[in-house]
């Protein structure tokens, strides 16, 4: 009996070493202004360069032929997926570095239903936040498993993990309670992770909305990744709305002992005190680049370097691979790193 209760308690360990936290921004996998709209160039792209990232092989790390996992009948398939058993039964192993955790925002699912009833803001005596409340969840949790898909396809044993069902819960949007032991334990397991940000209950507002750009952050204070990579659909932070025509890139920005940041590169902005100007979409409940700029500088006062860029390009496969330092002086993006 006593036996059996030992194997019933989840495994608490730390798992083997992450090599990368992601983030799969939803300005990027989705189309923003678009209701419940996939950008499916994107999202392949982002997907294909994650295989990449992780192949063990020397080459370009394409495979011959992709073990494809996504083994479900879609809508207009005329027969059942044509599944080659004899040929994954004679693969040995998949070539593949596994220990990378996927998360992704909500995009275009989800933040709209969240701003139209006021989830992210609590109450669920009211009808219209309990059903909204529901309405976010089926949103994001059937983005997520068309995430889960599109990883599957291109190899990647992928598996969904949902906050809220998960346990996780906040006090006054704060994470109070995030039990990681399934995430250990199917990275233990040789799967990937995928969460996503989520509605979650509130000990103090009953319930709000819990940003992906959060959820990587405790990740990282868990597991201690080598570096944490978030996609997005603009090349990194810029000291203004990069929708102004005279926005600047930052390319490096150094976090100190406190939380105190600088910028580093480009030089013209060295001891700039302004501080960067951020625009947030109306629609949006969980503050857009501000929280990840917040979030990105907790991670990188851990000793955790973080490379923001855009999805799609060659920039953000070498940020997959943690091809980047500061001196790559052809690499767009923004790298947040500790001062020390
Ligand atoms: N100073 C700024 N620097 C960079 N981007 C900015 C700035 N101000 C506003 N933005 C906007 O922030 C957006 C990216 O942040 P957002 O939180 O929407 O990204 P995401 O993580 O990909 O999406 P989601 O939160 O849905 O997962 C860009 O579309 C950009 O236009
Ligand atoms: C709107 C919901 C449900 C999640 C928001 O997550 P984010 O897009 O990562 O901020």
């Amino acid at each position: 009996m006593a036996e059996e209760m030992a194997q019933a308690q989840p495994r608490l360990t730390a798992p083997r070493s992450v090599r990368c936290i992601v983030k799969l921004g939803g300005a990027a996998i989705t189309n923003k202004g678009e209701l419940e709209s996939i950008n499916e160039e994107n999202l392949r792209s982002a997907c294909a360069q994650l295989r990449h990232a992780m192949s063990e092989s020397d080459g370009d790390g394409a495979m011959e032929k992709v073990l494809g996992m996504d083994w479900s009948r879609k809508p207009g398939d005329p027969v059942d997926p044509a599944v080659d058993a004899e040929w994954i039964a004679g693969i040995a192993r998949l070539g593949l570095d596994t220990n990378f955790v996927v998360v992704h925002g909500a995009g275009s699912f989800g933040h709209f239903q969240a701003s139209r009833s006021g989830v992210h803001k609590g109450g669920l005596h009211s009808t219209l936040v309990k059903a909204g409340f529901v309405a976010t969840r089926i949103s994001v949790t059937s983005l997520n498993q068309e995430i889960v898909r599109a990883l599957a396809r291109e190899g990647i044993p992928s598996v969904g993990m949902s906050p809220f069902a998960c346990g996780w819960s906040t006090q006054q949007r704060k994470l109070a309670s995030a039990n990681a032991s399934q995430i250990f334990q199917s990275l233990h397991a040789g799967f990937v992770p995928v969460l996503h940000g989520d509605a979650v209950l509130d000990e103090l507002l009953d319930c709000t909305i819990l940003s992906g750009d959060v959820i990587i952050r405790h990740l990282a204070q868990l597991l201690s990744p080598k570096y944490v990579v978030f996609l997005t659909d603009v090349h990194g932070v810029y000291d203004r709305p990069p929708t102004d025509s005279n926005a600047v890139l930052l390319r490096e920005i150094e976090v100190d002992d406190i939380g105190g940041w600088s910028i580093v590169k480009p030089a013209l902005l060295q001891g700039n005190t302004k501080g960067v100007e951020i625009s947030v979409a109306a629609h949006d409940t969980t503050g857009g680049m501000e929280t990840k700029i917040l979030e990105a500088a907790v991670i990188a006062r851990l000793g955790i370097d973080v490379y923001i860029t855009k999805a799609g390009t060659e920039h953000s496969l070498r940020a997959l691979k943690g091809d980047v330092s500061t001196d790559s002086e052809d690499w767009l993006g923004t790298i947040i790193r500790s001062s020390k």
